[in-house]
């Protein structure tokens, strides 16, 4: 059984159109998986989606098993236990998440006391436990979110999602706000927690680069569907989708200083959920769009072992298509505007 199971999650804001439409995910406990994709094409949503944590008057449909158990189908008491010990979100911008006027150590504490998990002097203890798993001082405890650095408070928000020792750790870009020496080092720690606890974790980000630095696979995200999806190296060097080329092209290789020269911008913006372009919604921005594609729009399908990817040029590997009638050639062979 998966740790995470999601099985075609769709999700609607109150008056507005699908923001997250038909998604399927699975992770394994100790797995990391990396969500991708330009601003706006429903990562977070889904991410909150995951442990129901949207405006009211949103509607989400399909399956999310976390433990075997369906989030979905929960009763409410049943899901605010779930939030804490079953899987924890840590948001970007720390200073904005924590209580301004509590000191740091009340905060951790918090959800421990609210779930049960241990007397006040065992929360305490708890606590001072938790701030030097993250690589703090038991004593910053006292300290108040503005004497900290904007990395510390990263750290703390850390901290706060370990506090009811929970299975999976959804991390939504959580080192955006900070300076590239200080992402790294949060990276770093978020990744040898997840070693050392056998915890899934998904972390979300628009910047491919740092999650295939991360995660063990790669999930891109295009106007609230999954396009492509496999093990992270392969997906950030070897992208089969377009969208998910482009994406990784526009992200400077790690070790390969002349890449940062090559940048290869995508024109546009992901389209309105509201205006969806028929077919395939990336067609008006593709490279390598077919006359056909404004008509079809393509599910995800194999794109080699492990690998998935929803495009009508990708095809399953040479082998593989040995005797079948009739399929797409592989995306390296197609030519712009070729039908
Ligand atoms: N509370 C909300 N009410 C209505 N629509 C929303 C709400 N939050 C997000 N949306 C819409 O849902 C779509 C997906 O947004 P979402 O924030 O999930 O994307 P994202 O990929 O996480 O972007 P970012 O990287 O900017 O956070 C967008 O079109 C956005 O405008």
């Amino acid at each position: 059984m998966s740790l995470l199971d999601v099985r075609n999650l769709t999700v609607t804001y109150a008056g507005g159109a699908a923001a997250v439409r038909g998604v399927d995910l699975r992770l394994e406990a100790g797995h990391k998986l990396g969500l991708a994709g330009e601003s706006g094409c429903g990562k977070s949503t889904l991410a909150l989606a995951l442990l129901r944590l949207l405006p009211a008057g949103s509607r989400i449909t399909g399956e999310v098993f976390l433990d075997g158990e369906d989030v979905l189908a929960m009763k409410w008491g049943r899901v605010r236990a779930v939030r804490w010990a079953g899987a924890s979100v840590v948001f970007q911008g720390a200073m904005h998440s924590l209580n301004a006027v509590h000191r740091i150590g009340d905060q951790i504490a918090e959800p421990i006391l609210l779930h049960k998990k241990a007397t006040a002097a065992g929360a305490k203890r708890k606590t001072g436990e938790l701030l030097e798993q993250v690589g703090l001082p038991a004593a910053r405890a006292d300290a108040y979110p503005h004497e900290l650095s904007g990395g510390q408070r990263q750290r703390v928000m850390i901290a706060m999602a370990l506090a009811c020792d929970p299975r999976l750790i959804i991390a939504d870009e959580p080192t955006t706000a900070l300076d590239v020496m200080i992402q790294a080092q949060i990276l770093r720690l978020i990744e040898q927690l997840v070693a050392d606890q056998d915890l899934g974790l998904i972390m979300i980000s628009h910047d491919l680069a740092v999650l295939a630095d991360t995660c063990d696979r790669l999930a891109v995200m295009y106007a609230g569907r999954v396009v492509e999806e496999g093990p992270a190296a392969q997906v950030y060097e070897d992208a089969r989708h377009p969208y998910a080329r482009a994406l990784s092209a526009a992200f400077p290789r790690i070790g390969d200083p002349a890449s940062r020269f090559a940048p290869q911008g995508l024109a546009g913006d992901p389209p309105d959920p509201a205006a969806l372009p028929s077919g395939c919604t990336f067609h008006p921005r593709c490279p390598v769009a077919l006359e056909s594609c404004p008509e079809e729009d393509p599910l995800l399908r194999t794109a080699g072992p492990e690998r998935r990817a929803a495009c009508v040029l990708v095809g399953p590997p040479a082998d593989a298509r040995r005797g079948a009638r009739e399929e797409p050639e592989p995306l390296e062979e197609a030519r712009p505007g070729t039908p």
